[in-house]
């Protein structure tokens, strides 16, 4: 089918060349001359005038962007004026799911369709492809089908689960239609909310492991006074790289997450080119709020978020207040190193 998408990052980009190996017809928008030029270069059409693009695709048309969520209310108003009653607009980036149900309702009352879709795989999905979440309705996105199950990694991604027999479901391919207007990034918050989790506990394992050698030069833990017990327990110098080489194969913690851990250590055991400030982009955030909306527990996503916060220095006067308030009632120092 035919495809517009705005937004030629390495996301968009690849998304339209992985959709052009499987036949689609696909028409590019950016304003950067150089990412359009590219993809003309592989086959499609492109322009870097959005009402030049808009008025080559056949109607109805479908747009997609792929473009930061920060940005998609402004594509939305430079686009919509050129688009017409019937044509799907969808947002392919991380938005927050309150602004799709917005959007889809602002979009509604020209006769235009809008479609969220929670894409994750980032870099590795033209190769891999891409896992969708998606939210709208149910013409509009049964429309859109062989889009998505060009742009999913497709059913041989993963073995089938036990019991699952037949031909295989869109969610066995890797795309799922999650439910109305917002429904895709809803799924796609928790999901990156989840990541958080399963990030920081792999980072919280392999740094005690990192650690396991404090016994052969530390009497105490770190600055404190507090006595390290039993050092002879605490003689090991663990080799990471290929502690992550070992989860991978056969172990209860295997997972893409952990075989991309194990390649930032083969590349890099020492981490020396990150300084470990560790960036969030919002959806760790809005997981919490609806958490906390629905009254349900969430203590490992939050303090996986918070531990970013902390990674940034923004727990830095915390940490003196607490250093004063030991001096204040005991007149404890604190120990530099
Ligand atoms: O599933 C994915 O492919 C990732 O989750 C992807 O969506 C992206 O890398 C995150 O947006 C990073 O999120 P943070 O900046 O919040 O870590």
């Amino acid at each position: 089918m035919q495809l517009g998408m705005i937004g030629l990052g390495r996301m968009g980009a690849n998304m339209v060349v992985r959709a052009m190996k499987a036949g689609h017809d696909c028409h590019v928008f950016d304003t950067h001359a150089e990412a359009v030029q590219g993809l003309i270069d592989k086959g499609a059409k492109g322009s870097t005038d959005l009402e030049t693009f808009v008025n080559g695709l056949d109607k109805p048309r479908a747009v997609w962007m792929m473009v930061p969520a920060g940005a998609v209310d402004a594509v939305i108003a430079e686009l919509v004026p050129l688009l017409e009653a019937g044509d799907i607009v969808i947002d392919g980036g991380n938005s927050y799911y309150h602004d799709d149900i917005r959007r889809a309702g602002e979009l509604k009352d020209k006769g235009i369709h809008y479609v969220d879709v929670g894409v994750s795989g980032g870099v590795w999905g033209l190769e891999r492809g891409y896992c969708m979440m998606i939210g709208g309705e149910d013409e509009v996105v049964a429309r859109l089908d062989p889009i998505f199950k060009t742009l999913a990694p497709g059913v041989g991604e993963a073995p089938r689960t036990q019991g699952a027999t037949g031909e295989a479901s869109p969610a066995e391919n890797g795309y799922l239609h999650c439910g109305p207007n917002g429904a895709g990034h809803y799924v796609k918050m928790v999901h990156n909310g989840i990541e958080y989790g399963i990030m920081a506990a792999y980072a919280e394992g392999l740094n005690i492991l990192h650690h396991g050698n404090i016994g052969k030069t530390e009497r105490t833990t770190d600055a404190e006074t507090t006595p390290l017990r039993n050092p002879e327990y605490y003689q090991y110098d663990i080799n990471l790289p290929e502690v992550a080489e070992v989860w991978r194969r056969g172990s209860v913690i295997g997972s893409w997450l952990l075989d991309l851990t194990a390649s930032a250590l083969r590349k890099s055991p020492d981490l020396a080119n990150f300084e470990g400030r560790v960036s969030d982009s919002g959806e760790g955030r809005w997981t919490l709020l609806a958490a906390i909306d629905e009254g349900v527990p969430a203590p490992v996503i939050s303090s996986a978020l918070f531990s970013r916060f902390a990674s940034r220095g923004n727990a830095e006067f915390a940490d003196k207040l607490m250093s004063a308030m030991r001096f204040e009632f005991g007149g404890h120092l604190e120990k530099k190193d």
